[in-house]
């Protein structure tokens, strides 16, 4: 970590996120005036946390992707609050620097603003992470209002909205032609209701652009093209573990699945071969 400036301001400047000791809702407004573009992922570990942290990487979701990527469902809806407690927490705990953002899985926030305060109160009191997402743009402004009124920063999600699946029809680009115009609408709603910053997920590349030149607060891009003010990917997508269908705004920066199917073949062969353990393995 590089040295933070010995005459702390009253607004400290961000020349670089990677200068802070600790990121904050603050920094990702001041990234995107500076045109300075930061990177989160997901994490739902302690292992993973503890790497992504260390590398720099700016945020880190809890997403509710854990229902594919640790609990073994087909999508986020089965996923609930008590499932993403004890993986929030362990994130929480592992980060020094990064931000912690807690995913509300489907079905504990759309009945309302006290209901969506509830839960959101759950995941600060219960996990330490640092704010909490859910999903929805109009539809969701009342709830959004209702949490950061109680002092809880919310990050927004629209676009492709994974929870709502099966009413989208499938994973399919938002904001396509005349969709541009809801998105934009959508994107305001969550701003002027209080929202820190906007996912924008699966969503044209112009649009993107129109939405963070229109929009004070920072939007992060999730397959929304590079005309916005920071990126988030799937943990398991970005490193070659997922196994299901890769979207094709990933870009694939390991090949894990490769790495660990290739240590336990060797590790079997090993074992049924006599060459584990060894006398050096052993006491
Ligand atoms: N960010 C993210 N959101 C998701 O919903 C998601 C992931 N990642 N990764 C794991 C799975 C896999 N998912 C997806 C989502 C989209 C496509 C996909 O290929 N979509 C088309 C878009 C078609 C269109 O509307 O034109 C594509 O070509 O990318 C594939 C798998 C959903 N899941
Ligand atoms: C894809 C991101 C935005 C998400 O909501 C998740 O991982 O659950
Ligand atoms: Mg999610």
């Amino acid at each position: 970590m590089s040295e933070q400036s010995p005459v702390p301001s009253v607004h400290p400047a961000t020349p670089s996120m990677q200068a802070l000791k600790r990121v904050r809702t603050r920094h990702f407004q001041a990234a995107k005036e500076e045109g300075a573009p930061f990177t989160g992922l997901t994490s739902y570990d302690m292992l993973t946390a503890q790497i992504f942290d260390e590398a720099g990487i700016d945020f880190l979701l809890v997403g509710d992707s854990a229902g594919n990527n640790v609990l073994g469902y087909d999508t986020t809806l089965p996923v609930t609050v008590d499932e993403l407690i004890p993986l929030t927490r362990a994130v929480a705990r592992a980060v020094k620097r990064a931000f912690v953002v807690a995913d509300m899985p489907f079905g504990s926030y759309e009945n309302g603003p006290r209901e969506a305060l509830h839960t959101a109160i759950r995941f600060m009191k219960e996990t330490g992470a640092h704010a909490v997402k859910l999903e929805g743009g109009e539809r969701s402004a009342d709830q959004i209002r209702r949490i950061v009124d109680a002092g809880i920063p919310v990050m927004a999600h629209i676009g492709f909205t994974p929870q709502s699946e099966h009413g989208l029809g499938g994973h399919l680009v938002q904001g396509r032609g005349a969709g541009a115009e809801k998105l934009l609408a959508d994107a305001r709603a969550v701003e002027a209701a209080g929202a820190f910053a906007v996912v924008l997920e699966m969503v044209p590349a112009d649009v993107a652009q129109r939405v963070t030149q229109e929009l004070r607060i920072p939007t992060i891009g999730v397959g929304a093209g590079p005309h916005v003010d920071g990126q988030l990917l799937v943990w398991t997508d970005w490193a070659g573990l997922s196994t299901g269908r890769i979207p094709r705004f990933v870009k694939q920066y390991a090949d894990l699945k490769g790495v660990l199917s290739e240590a336990a073949r060797a590790y079997k062969e090993d074992v049924q071969g006599g060459q584990f353990p060894t006398a050096e393995q052993s006491f």
